[in-house]
């Protein structure tokens, strides 16, 4: 059984990688919904509200009113340096590679597992027109391709042992 739920947040970035206005910084209401696999357990499943009590404040503290940002842009050292000198926190969400959508949707697959929910497909729209859906077999794949790239052997469904943010896809 899945259980379908709907979140959405606001976000900057930009992709430095790509030569066209995607350099620029620019933000995006990204809209997320994600297939729990669920059980029922007599005549319910998970509750609706069990999902929100988890991923409402991870979005908040993480991605809402925040910036993706890959830690080797030029830009990451910038936002660090503006800290430094003037005290000013933003909330930045670090990738190891570009902020694109595959790669969050690979970080987010994994911190959602991590919260011990099981995910069957993760739906990121970045736009009007572009949804990225990322399955359990393109996690599963991501997974033996990180482990291989940074030479462990990966555990299928389990993430590789650096936190996701730490890779790129
Ligand atoms: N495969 C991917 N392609 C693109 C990504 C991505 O993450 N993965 N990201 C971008 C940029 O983020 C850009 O901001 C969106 O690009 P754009 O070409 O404007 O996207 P749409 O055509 O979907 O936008 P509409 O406003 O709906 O026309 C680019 N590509």
């Amino acid at each position: 059984m899945i259980i379908r739920k709907e979140y959405k947040f606001y976000a900057a970035h930009r992709n430095e990688t790509l030569q066209d206005k995607c350099s620029n910084i620019h933000g995006h209401r990204y809209g997320l919904r994600i297939h729990f696999e669920v059980e029922r357990e007599g005549d319910i499943s998970t509750l609706f509200g069990d999902f929100d009590d988890k991923i409402e404040p991870y979005l908040k503290s993480n991605f809402d009113h925040g910036m993706l940002i890959n830690c080797n842009d030029p830009l990451y050292q910038t936002l660090l340096d503006h800290t430094k000198r003037t005290g000013e926190h933003f909330r930045l969400k670090v990738f190891d590679g570009p902020t694109s959508v595959e790669n969050l949707a690979w970080i987010m697959f994994s911190e959602i597992t991590e919260m011990g929910f099981r995910l069957d497909r993760l739906e990121v729209q970045e736009t009007d027109t572009s949804t990225l859906i990322y399955t359990r077999e393109d996690w599963v794949r991501d997974n033996r391709h990180f482990a291989k790239s940074s030479g462990e052997t990966s555990n299928d469904e389990k993430e590789t042992s650096e936190t996701p943010s730490n890779k790129t896809v």
